[in-house]
């Protein structure tokens, strides 16, 4: 049976890492078994920037955004020789089994890992919700939350000015932040890449909005990474009767104290993957269906198609 087991952050941070970290961290440590936090993702795993963690070490960290064991990207570690090394620092510390928190490619790093022999079990922390096998990631409902609140925000100022406000959110390739927050602000148009975006279409849409419906404002959420958004508010104003504003969110949307529903999500998953470890198992990920936690290879995780969002769309035309 394992007797240590490392934990580490990796990909862009996400609004309740740390309270995954310190649900490993204290079930692990509760059963008797000893914690190395590796620092600043797999890099820190490459240069043996570990450290053992403790009860205490983990204390006061609930609340907080961010991760305190920092998070990195590193595309070397796709090279085996690299992971060799990596590796190598884990035997250094004993460490056996890792508990690995971030996105669909960390668990590509923690599959090739347990290939190598190291269990690991990954844990979905990332704000994009793009993780197939989970109906929610850690961080999501916390930048939904952030998101929502600027949108609100937004339609006063735009309601005041007769203008549209478009606003590019983030979710690398996955449109969820921006429809949900669609549907949670009110907002007129959401574009997402399952949407997909015609602009004349939606500038007609515009027209429609302030032309036939006498609309005081506009919102259109974007996601990002489908048009430049600057340019986009710019034909708004040029082609309709608004005058368009873009507002990139940005890095705003991963920071911040997590919900209730995040920390709660990210101790339930911590404590799943301190007892698959336990039970032996590697190269699985955490997530939760249906309201329950589950463990489901990694492999299948990442092979699983993008879950669609046609009903939430539709109910959302439905409500415009
Ligand atoms: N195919 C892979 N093999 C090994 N490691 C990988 C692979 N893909 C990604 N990684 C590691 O995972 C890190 C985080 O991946 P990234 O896609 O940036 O974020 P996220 O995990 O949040 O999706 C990468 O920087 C790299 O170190
Ligand atoms: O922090 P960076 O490098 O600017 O990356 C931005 C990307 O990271 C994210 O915030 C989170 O993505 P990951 O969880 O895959 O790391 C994406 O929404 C965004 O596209
Ligand atoms: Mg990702």
């Amino acid at each position: 049976m394992v007797k240590r087991i490392g934990v580490l952050t990796s990909g862009g941070d996400a609004p309740g890492m740390n309270a995954a970290i310190r649900a490993v961290t204290r079930v692990a440590t509760n059963i008797g078994l000893e914690v190395y936090g590796i620092y600043d993702g797999y890099r820190g795993m490459v240069d043996g920037k570990i450290k053992q963690l403790t009860r205490e070490s983990v204390s006061d960290i609930l609340d907080r955004g961010g991760t305190i064991l920092g998070s990195a990207r590193l595309p070397e570690f796709k090279d085996i020789e690299v992971r060799k090394k990596a590796i190598e620092q884990l035997d250094k510390f004993g460490i056996e089994a890792v508990v690995v928190i971030g996105g669909d490619g960390s668990y590509r790093g923690a599959l090739a890992l347990t290939d190598m022999g190291v269990n690991c079990i990954g844990l979905p922390g990332t704000i994009d919700n793009d993780i197939a096998s989970t109906d929610e990631t850690i961080g999501f409902s916390t930048a939904l939350n952030t998101v929502v609140d600027a949108m609100d925000k937004l339609r006063d100022t735009s309601s005041s000015h007769h203008r549209c406000s478009v606003v590019e959110v983030m979710g690398n390739r996955c449109g969820d932040l921006a429809l949900f927050s669609g549907l949670s602000s009110g907002a007129e148009i959401v574009i997402t890449s399952e949407t997909g975006f015609d602009e004349s279409e939606v500038l007609d849409r515009l027209r429609e909005f302030d032309v036939v419906k006498k609309k005081n404002h506009a919102l259109v959420i974007i996601s990002e990474k489908i048009t430049d958004v600057e340019i986009f508010a710019r034909k708004v104003s040029q082609f309709t009767g608004f005058s368009g504003r873009a507002t990139i969110l940005g890095h705003v949307q991963r920071g911040g104290s997590p919900t209730p529903g995040d920390r709660v999500l990210a101790s339930r998953m911590g404590e799943k993957a301190v007892d698959l470890l336990m039970q032996g198992v590697g190269g699985q990920c955490v997530g939760i269906q249906r309201g329950e936690i589950v463990g489901v290879p990694i492999e299948e995780a990442l092979n699983m198609p993008s879950k669609s969002r046609k009903d939430l769309q539709n109910l959302f035309d439905r409500l415009v």
